[in-house]
C-alpha cells in the first residue's frame, strides 16, 4: 500500500489521453515539445556542432555582453576595480538579477569551498582575457550580434589631419630682440670703431692678439657700458637699468662681452667691495672665467676671488674678507662663484657681504635656471638687498627690492643691480625666465627663433657655428669604439674631443684604446678630484693628450683651443647637450668637425629630435668595413685585454 500520494500536474495531453489512450498522448507530448523547439530555434538560430556551448561556457558568453552594453564594469572604467572587489567579495552588485560569486560558481562546477572557477581568475572568463571578443556561430563579431547597430553620431574622424602648431604667446622682449650675427667671420668689429671702451682694456685685447670684436661683443659691450655710463653706483637717470640676456653660439666670445663692460664699470671704484658675482654651473667654468678676468683686471686695482670649493673654506675666505680692528675688510671685487660653495659663504664667511652688489652674471643661464632647486639665486638677492639697521629716509642711496615701479619709487636712487644671463641655449621658456625676477629685460640673440624673413637661415630653436659641419655614423654597438680609433688616426695632428653618456662607459672606452695603444687619450669624468681633472684639461690644451673621452663635466662652456673633432660616442639625449658638445669645436670663428654615432635603433628618434629643434639635417657618412679591417686584429687583442683589466679592477674594488 502506498504511504503517500504524489499529486502529479497532469498537463492539458492527459486530458486528451483520458479520451484517445496512451499512444496518443505521448504523440500529443511529443508534437508540443517539437513545436517549442521550433518557436526557440525562430527566435535564436541554432548554433553549429563545432561551436555548441557547454553550460558553462554559455554561460561566460552573457558576461562580456552585459559589460559592452556599457556597464560601470567595463575594463578600464573607474568603477572596474570597485565592481571586481564587490564580486570578490560576493556582493550582487546590479539589479537585474543574482550574480553567482566566486564560491558559488566553484561548488557548481564540483570543486571544493573558495577553489577558484578553472581557467584562471574567477573575474576573468577566457574569453574576456586580453580584451579578446568572441564571435557569433555565423562569423560576426560577438558584438554585432549582441547589439543591433544604433545611430550613432560620429563626432569629427580619426583620420590624420595636419593641425597647425600652437606658437607661444611671448613677451614683446623675447619675440624683438637685438639682432646679433650668427657669423662670427663676417660680423668683425674693429676694437677702435667703439672708443667708449676704455684705452687701457684695449690695449690688453691687443696684447692677448684680439684686433676686431665678434657680434656678440659689439652688440653686448656698448649697451652695458650705457647702461653704466653715470658710474656703478646709480643707474643712467637715476633709474634702474634693464637686465640683458644674451643667446648667442658656442665659441662666440659670450665671456669677453660681460668681462670688460664689468671691468670698466668698476675701474673708478674706491672702496673695495663685491660689486660683480659671476655665477657658473661647474668649478672647471669657474676657473676659466676667472682666469679671463684676471687678465683684464692685471693692470688695474681690481680683485678677483674663486670660490668653487677647490680650496678650503678657510683659504677662501682669506681671499674673500679681513678682519680688521673695527670690522672686516672686503679683499675682492669680482667674485667668480659655484652656487653651492657661494651659499656657503652667505651663510658662513663673516663679512661676506653683497649689499654693494652691482652686476650679477649668470652664465650658461638655462643650466643655472634648471639648478635653482638649489635656491641660491633667492639667496643672493636676499643678501643683496640685506638692510642693516633701520632705513634712513633720506639716505642718499638706498638699496630696495622694487615691487613695481612708480614716481615715487624712483624719487630716491637706487643702487642698481643688474642680472647678466648669458648661454648658447637660452630659454624662451617665460615661466622659466620669471624665476629670475628679471626688470625691464633686453635680449640680444642670434636665436633662429627670432629670425626675420631677411635672415635666410633656417628657423631653428638653436644657432650653430658657421664653421662646424656635423655628420651622424649609422653602426653597431660592436663597431663604435672602432670607429673611434678611425676618426682618431686618420686625424692625428687634432685633438679629439669623445663624449660618452656616463663616466663608466668613458673609463671602459679609454681603457680600451689604452689597450689598443698609439693614441695618446685620457678620461675626464668626476672619478677624478678637481685638482685631476684640472691637470687633464691643462694637458690637452698643451696637445699633450690628443683624444680626451668625457663625461658631459665638459661639454659646456669649456674652451679648449685646437679642438678640430668632437665624436658623440653615446648620442646625446637632450637637444640642448647636442649644441654644447658640437660646440667645443668650431670657435672662435674656427672650423670644426662633429660625429654622433647612432645605432640603428636611435636614429630615427635622434634625428627627430634634431628636426623638431630646426636643426638644418645632419649629413650621413658612411664609413665602409675594408676602412675598418685593418684595425680589427689589434683592436680584438685590446678587448681581451679590457676584459683582464676590468676583472682585475673589479677584484681591486672588491678587496
Ligand atoms: N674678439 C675676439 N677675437 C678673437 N678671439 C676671441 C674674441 N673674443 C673671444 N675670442 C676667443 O674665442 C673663444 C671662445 O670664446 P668664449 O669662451 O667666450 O665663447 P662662448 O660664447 O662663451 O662659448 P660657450 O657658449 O661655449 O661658452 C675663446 O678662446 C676666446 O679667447
Amino acid at each position: 500500500m502506498a504511504l503517500f500520494h504524489v499529486a502529479r500536474y497532469p498537463g492539458p495531453e492527459a486530458a486528451a489521453a483520458e479520451e484517445t489512450g496512451p499512444g496518443e498522448r505521448a504523440r500529443a507530448l511529443l508534437e508540443r515539445l517539437q513545436s517549442r523547439a521550433r518557436e526557440r530555434q525562430q527566435r535564436e538560430p541554432a548554433p553549429s556542432e563545432a561551436d555548441a556551448p557547454s553550460e558553462a561556457s554559455g554561460r561566460r558568453r552573457r558576461r562580456p555582453r552585459r559589460r559592452r552594453r556599457g556597464s560601470p564594469e567595463a575594463p578600464g572604467s573607474p568603477e572596474a576595480p570597485q565592481e571586481k572587489r564587490r564580486r570578490a567579495d560576493g556582493e550582487h552588485a546590479d539589479a537585474g538579477g543574482p550574480r553567482r560569486t566566486r564560491v558559488d560558481r566553484g561548488r557548481r562546477a564540483g570543486l571544493p569551498f573558495g577553489a577558484p572557477a578553472p581557467g584562471g581568475s574567477s573575474e576573468e572568463a577566457p574569453g574576456e582575457r586580453g580584451g579578446r571578443s568572441e564571435a557569433a556561430p555565423d562569423g560576426r563579431p560577438a558584438e554585432e550580434v549582441a547589439e543591433p547597430a544604433a545611430p550613432a553620431l560620429v563626432l569629427g574622424g580619426f583620420g590624420r589631419r595636419k593641425t597647425s602648431k600652437v606658437q607661444p604667446f611671448l613677451p614683446p622682449w623675447l619675440t624683438e630682440p637685438s639682432r646679433v650675427r650668427k657669423d662670427i667671420t663676417e660680423g668683425l668689429v674693429p676694437i677702435e670703431d667703439i672708443p667708449e671702451v676704455h684705452p687701457d682694456l684695449q690695449k690688453q685685447l691687443r696684447a692677448q692678439g684680439i684686433s676686431s670684436y665678434f657680434p656678440v661683443q659689439a652688440a653686448v659691450i656698448p649697451a652695458l657700458l650705457e647702461s653704466a655710463a653715470s658710474g656703478f653706483l646709480v643707474g643712467r637717470g637715476g633709474y634702474q637699468p634693464s637686465d640683458l640676456c644674451v643667446s648667442a653660439p658656442t665659441g662666440s666670445g659670450k665671456t669677453l662681452a660681460f668681462v670688460i663692460p664689468v671691468v670698466q664699470a668698476l675701474l673708478r671704484r674706491v672702496v673695495c667691495h663685491v660689486r660683480a658675482l659671476v655665477v657658473l654651473p661647474t668649478k672647471e667654468l669657474a676657473q676659466q672665467v676667472s682666469k679671463v678676468f684676471n687678465i683684464y683686471t692685471d693692470a688695474t686695482p681690481l680683485r678677483v676671488a674663486l670660490v668653487t670649493g677647490q680650496k678650503t673654506l678657510a683659504k677662501e675666505q682669506e681671499s674673500l674678507v679681513q678682519k680688521t680692528a673695527d670690522g672686516y675688510r672686503c679683499l675682492a671685487d669680482i667674485v667668480v662663484a659655484t652656487p653651492g660653495r657661494l651659499v656657503d659663504h652667505i651663510d658662513q664667511t663673516s663679512g661676506f657681504s653683497l649689499q654693494q652688489l652691482r652686476f650679477l652674471v649668470v652664465d650658461e643661464a638655462d643650466r643655472m635656471i634648471d639648478s635653482m632647486h638649489q635656491s641660491w639665486l633667492p639667496r643672493v638677492v636676499a643678501a643683496a638687498f640685506q638692510s642693516t639697521g633701520p632705513r634712513e629716509p633720506r639716505a642718499l642711496l638706498q638699496r630696495r627690492q622694487l615691487q613695481a615701479e612708480t614716481a615715487a619709487s624712483t624719487c630716491c636712487p637706487q643702487m642698481p643691480l643688474q642680472k647678466l644671463l648669458f648661454s648658447a641655449t637660452l630659454t624662451q621658456n617665460p615661466e622659466k625666465l620669471q624665476q629670475l625676477g628679471l626688470h625691464r629685460p633686453r635680449l640680444f640673440s642670434t636665436g633662429a627663433a627670432h629670425r626675420g624673413p631677411d635672415d635666410g637661415d633656417v628657423g631653428g630653436k638653436y644657432a650653430f657655428p658657421a664653421g662646424l659641419t656635423h655628420h651622424y655614423v649609422p653602426c653597431s654597438l660592436g663597431a663604435k669604439p672602432l670607429l673611434v680609433l678611425h676618426l682618431v688616426l686618420a686625424r692625428s695632428r687634432s685633438r679629439v674631443l669623445c663624449f660618452t653618456n656616463s663616466r663608466e662607459n668613458s673609463h671602459r672606452l679609454f681603457l680600451l684604446v689604452q689597450a689598443f695603444g698609439g693614441v695618446n687619450a685620457a678620461e675626464f669624468s668626476s672619478r677624478y678630484g678637481p685638482g685631476q681633472r684640472q691637470t687633464i684639461l691643462k694637458q690637452f690644451e698643451q696637445g699633450k693628450i690628443q683624444l680626451l673621452i668625457s663625461t658631459d663635466a665638459t661639454a659646456r662652456g669649456i674652451d679648449v683651443r685646437g679642438v678640430g673633432l668632437v665624436v658623440n660616442y653615446d648620442a646625446p639625449q637632450y637637444l640642448r647637450t647636442y649644441v654644447h658638445r658640437v660646440g667645443r669645436t668650431a670657435r672662435a670663428g674656427n672650423a670644426g668637425q662633429a660625429f654622433t654615432l647612432l645605432l640603428k635603433v636611435q636614429e630615427r628618434r635622434f634625428l627627430q629630435m634634431l628636426t623638431e629643434g630646426g636643426v638644418p639635417a645632419l649629413e650621413r657618412h658612411e664609413l665602409p668595413s675594408e676602412l675598418l679591417q685593418p684595425l680589427v686584429p689589434r683592436y680584438e687583442e685590446a678587448l681581451s685585454q679590457l676584459e683582464r683589466t676590468v676583472k682585475e679592477e673589479r677584484k681591486l674594488k672588491a678587496a
